[in-house]
């Protein structure tokens, strides 16, 4: 952990200027590679900026400020530029999406480049003079010092914890314990303790106290995760076990911040482009998210609600997490498909998957919380789809209701534990029973799932399981059920780029080995809600299977009962002779009137 600490730092998002600031400079980067060939020159020399800013910070830093970068904060900077990360700035994506004719180039803003070229004087480098010839000569000397001083702070370090007993005196005594349960927390120094802690399980061997066993230190540990981030001692344990103590450390951590503002383009009635233009005149700060998908953009600060804009209510776009694009990509459904969203409100998935059939085919949207349907059907309509059909069953009655499908997506219910950033209670209100009842109805909806998809479709034969949880029992635990459960179906690549494989082990238990091709998403990693996405494919027929020539009469019979129930009207489209007669003469009238002609002198 000590060599992340320099690097720690959550960065802010970029005001407006500062991400037009961050455009020009992009821009001059394209112009600057192409006529030199130096595409790296202004990475390099913002390298060489962060550099001269480390030095001078480092040298003010007290003491104090020291330990407080030993912190395992988060390191976002990082994810931003990781590879990794969902929110990816590619360059590429300025051919799809090209902000800066937004932006007119203003001097002024020109001027506001990134404040460590102009806030910063340095006593060894001059950065005036860090021109175009010389700046990578520069930047490499200054890479390479600053490497030297890495490894040899890094080595001073490893000396210092040798020399030091501290492991010896990071576990409190019974009475200490007493004393410290008695007291309020002091945070602070849970939270030192819990870095050291965490150092002493990455070096057990070196760094363990004589006498004391690594179960002591975790269930230190497990006890000050719980007093400091506030979690039932059961779920800290829980998600402590699926990572390394310091990987863990930085999930906690993550779960502490909510993940950022992204909303998806409903291609159904915009463009991202447009919508983004519409949204930018308002006031709204965003860029796309990343070079994964074209319809998703991330909102760093707005103006005006973004719950309530003109092109929100004209159902131009939706507020949805990035993760939840996920499953939606994987199940990639086609047009004319017949697909099935088993548990769907509030419907950001049903709606994009409609908005990818281009709305041809048909989606059943079913929920089983009736009231839930309600802000499903809102969402239905505010986004223009009109090939969904919004059913109410147990999920689990499904084939019987209906079967056949090209395509299931099972978003099943969860536990939550992969968005406790944006709802804490999770980190109380689940219990252990809640991992035993709540996998037991995941697995019954996703034998159902798989029973209700055509093994025979000409295009699918495809179900995807997503949950918004990263325990193992509602993932692999689920999927390795169903594997065995329905020898018919085997998992597939999902065909997301990027997430973490699937477990094939856990804790003693063994799972298929083709659960490493399931995805499992993490917030400190990916900066996006906790989550996990498996595709399977249907290899041959279930014993229930209702075949495809059943399902077209149960939608038949379905689509009258409606029709008879008023709920769906057949003349959707068509005219209300009557009606429309008075308003056709209303309207001839007015504009006699406006002509100046008196509509009575008219023979009829
Ligand atoms: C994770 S949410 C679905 C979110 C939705 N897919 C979306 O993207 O907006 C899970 C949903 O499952 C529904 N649900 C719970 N038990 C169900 C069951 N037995 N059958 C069908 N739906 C169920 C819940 O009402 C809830 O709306």
């Amino acid at each position: 952990m000590g060599s992340r600490r320099s690097k720690n730092k959550q960065r802010d998002p970029p005001s407006l200027d500062e991400f037009k600031a961050k455009k020009d400079k992009s821009k001059k980067k394209h112009s600057s590679s192409s006529t030199t060939g130096k595409s790296n020159g202004n990475k390099r020399s913002s390298d060489a900026e962060s550099h001269v800013k480390r030095k001078k910070v480092k040298e003010s830093k007290t003491e104090e400020e020291e330990v407080e970068d030993n912190l395992p904060v988060v390191d976002y900077e990082e994810l931003s530029k990781a590879k990794k990360s969902l929110f990816d700035e590619d360059e590429d994506l300025q051919d799809e999406f090209d902000l800066e004719q937004e932006y007119d180039d203003d001097e002024d803003d020109n001027k506001r480049e990134r404040p460590m070229w102009s806030d910063d004087e340095d006593d060894e480098v001059d950065i005036e003079e860090l021109n175009a010839t010389n700046i990578e000569a520069l930047s490499k000397k200054l890479d390479e010092e600053q490497a030297l001083e890495e490894e040899e702070a890094e080595k001073e370090l490893i000396e210092a914890d040798k020399l030091q007993p501290r492991a010896v005196d990071i576990l409190p005594t019974a009475e200490q314990e007493a004393v410290e349960d008695q007291s309020p927390p002091d945070l602070t120094s849970i939270r030192t303790r819990m870095i050291e802690i965490v150092k002493v399980l990455e070096d057990f061997k070196n760094m363990g106290a004589p006498g004391r066993s690594r179960s002591e230190y975790v269930d230190r540990l497990l006890k000050d995760i719980s007093k400091y981030f506030g979690y039932s001692p059961f779920l800290a344990e829980k998600l402590f076990n699926l990572f390394s103590p310091s990987e863990a450390m930085e999930f906690f951590e993550a779960n502490e911040i909510a993940r950022p503002i992204t909303i998806r383009t409903n291609t159904l009635k915009t463009r991202r482009r447009d919508l983004a233009q519409a949204l930018v005149n308002r006031g709204v700060n965003l860029q796309p998210i990343g070079n994964w998908t074209k319809v998703g953009l991330q909102i760093f600060d707005s103006q005006v609600p973004v719950g309530a804009t003109p092109e929100y209510l004209a159902g131009h776009y939706i507020l949805q997490a990035a993760s939840s694009f996920l499953p939606v990509i994987a199940l990639d459904p086609q047009e004319n498909e017949r697909i099935l969203d088993m548990a769907s409100a509030p419907g950001g998935k049903t709606t994009y998957i409609s908005a990818l059939m281009k709305n041809t085919g048909c989606v059943f949207a079913n929920d089983f919380n009736k009231a839930r349907t309600k802000s499903l059907i809102a969402n239905i309509h505010r986004l223009g789809c009109t090939n969904t059909i919004v059913c109410n069953y147990d999920a689990r009655e499904f084939p019987k209701v209906i079967g056949g499908f090209d395509r299931v997506l099972l978003d099943a219910p969860c536990s939550g534990t992969g968005v406790i950033g944006k709802d804490q209670s999770v980190k109380v209100s689940r219990t252990e029973k809640d991992f035993i009842d709540i996998p037991h109805l995941q697995k019954q909806l996703l034998l159902s799932a798989i029973d209700s998809v055509d093994y025979n479709s000409k295009t699918g034969g495809v179900i995807v399981y997503s949950t918004c949880s990263v325990a193992v029992e509602e993932d692999e635990a689920v999927i390795n059920y169903a594997l065995r459960k329905r020898p018919n179906v085997k998992l597939v690549d999902t065909g997301l780029e990027i997430g973490k494989p699937g477990f094939t082990s856990f804790r003693g238990k063994t799972f298929h080995a083709s659960c490493s091709l399931a995805r499992r998403y993490y917030p400190h990693i990916y900066n996006v809600d906790g989550f996990f996405v498996a595709k399977f494919v249907k290899t041959g027929p279930s014993k229930f299977d209702d075949n495809k020539a059943s399902a077209k009469e149960k939608e038949a019979a379905a689509r009258q009962e409606a029709l008879e129930e008023g709920i769906i009207n057949n003349d959707f489209a068509a005219f209300e002779e009557k009606e429309d007669e008075r308003y056709i003469a209303k309207s001839k009238k007015n504009s006699l009137l406006k002509k100046g002609v008196n509509p009575k002198a008219i023979k009829k």
